[in-house]
């Protein structure tokens, strides 16, 4: 099967790519490199630079490569900068979206999964998150993912579309390999930085507040491993084409860690100290966000990999040696 992924040089999309590539299946790739790196491919794979609106391009793509499934993966995820500048995000997540969900309906691609987010769920009052919580966003990034999801419903209805909207927790980890990671930039999320602030000492972690109604006080959160991810990516496939279908997963390991425990499993993993420092709040952080998975494992057969500590394993193996 060839599968075009967008967004496939940033990292979740390049460790799909390698994963989809383990599999025996063809990825292709198309990224703007925006964000992303080139190197974060493996050698010989089919690499397009381009944008996904590009409805000439795209058309092209779909026709040489015999694109059977997307895997949408492109988009911007900082959630602060979503909020000073959301035009940035719906124009990129939503209308270009729309762009490329119309050429894949031109051109007879009826398969498509969908990288979406906890963050539409915003901040709810529960302790595990299930699909059947009501989705209310409380951030331009969570309610462009949340409009892509509503298009995808009525799109599927009418123009049987078929198609999978994974939201994911908090994506983490690298390659067992240490030959890919996580490398956003500017880098925000928080086990990277950890480990960022014991190999360069200039480098100190802000933990953002430690006044929330958790039991250290700090945020909690659930982070599963993206190899965890790619392999569900496939798995929703298989289902939304076998059974000719549509549908929404919750994608974490339904384990939750503070900020402190990232920070102790950080400097167990390297044997070293965390640089950091109690700060504020940073603004639009809910405190609580823990899956329920149990309708991926139930419908899927999706089940973690990953514990914690090889997550953070392998990020560290990353961070070490990192290439780009
Ligand atoms: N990282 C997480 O924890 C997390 C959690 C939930 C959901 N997600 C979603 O997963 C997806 C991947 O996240 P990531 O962390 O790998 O991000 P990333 O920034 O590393 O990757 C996104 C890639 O998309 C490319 N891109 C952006 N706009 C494009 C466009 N218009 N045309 C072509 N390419 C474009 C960028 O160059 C980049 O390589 C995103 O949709 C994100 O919203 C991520
Ligand atoms: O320097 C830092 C960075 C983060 N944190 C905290 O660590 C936790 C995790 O933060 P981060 O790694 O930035 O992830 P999230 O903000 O939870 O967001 C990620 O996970 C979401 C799903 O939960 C996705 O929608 C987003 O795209 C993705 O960036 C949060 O409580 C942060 O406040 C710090 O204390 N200090």
């Amino acid at each position: 099967m060839n599968i075009l992924v967008t967004g496939g040089a940033g990292y979740i999309g390049s460790h799909m790519a390698r994963y989809i590539l383990r599999r025996k299946l063809r990825p292709v790739i198309l990224d703007n490199l925006v964000y992303g790196h080139k190197e974060s491919l493996p050698p010989r794979i089919k690499f397009y630079r381009g944008d996904i609106a590009d409805q000439k391009l795209v058309s092209k793509i779909i026709r040489q490569e015999k694109i059977e499934a997307v895997m949408h993966f492109s988009a911007y995820a900082y959630v602060g900068e979503s909020v000073t500048n959301p035009r940035k995000y719906y124009e990129n997540n939503f209308s270009k979206t729309q762009k490329l969900l119309d050429t894949l309906l031109d051109n007879n691609v009826a398969h498509f999964i969908f990288s979406s987010t906890c963050a539409t769920y915003g901040a709810p009052d529960t302790k595990k998150i299930s699909e059947k919580l009501p989705q209310n966003p409380i951030n331009p990034y969570g309610f462009t993912k949340l409009a892509v999801e509503k298009m995808l419903a009525d799109y599927s209805q009418a123009y049987g579309l078929r198609y999978a909207a994974l939201r994911y927790f908090n994506a983490a980890g690298a390659d067992d390999d240490g030959a890919i990671g996580e490398a956003h930039a500017p880098e925000t999320h928080l086990i990277p930085l950890a480990l960022q602030s014991i190999l360069n000492p200039e480098k100190q972690l802000k933990i953002f507040g430690a006044d929330y109604p958790t039991p250290d006080g700090t945020c909690v959160r659930d982070y599963v491993h993206v190899y965890d991810l790619a392999a569900a990516h496939l798995q929703a496939l298989d289902y939304i084409a076998r059974r000719k279908t549509s549908d929404c997963f919750n994608l974490g390991s339904e384990n939750g860690y503070s900020v402190r425990e990232i920070i102790s499993a950080c400097e167990k993993a390297s044997g070293l100290k965390v640089n950091c420092q109690e700060t504020g709040r940073r603004a639009g952080d809910p405190a609580y966000l823990v899956a329920d998975s149990g309708k991926a494992h139930k419908i899927l057969g999706w089940q973690t990999s990953y514990d914690l500590e090889k997550i953070i394993a392998t990020a560290w193996q990353w961070e070490k040696h990192r290439r780009y």
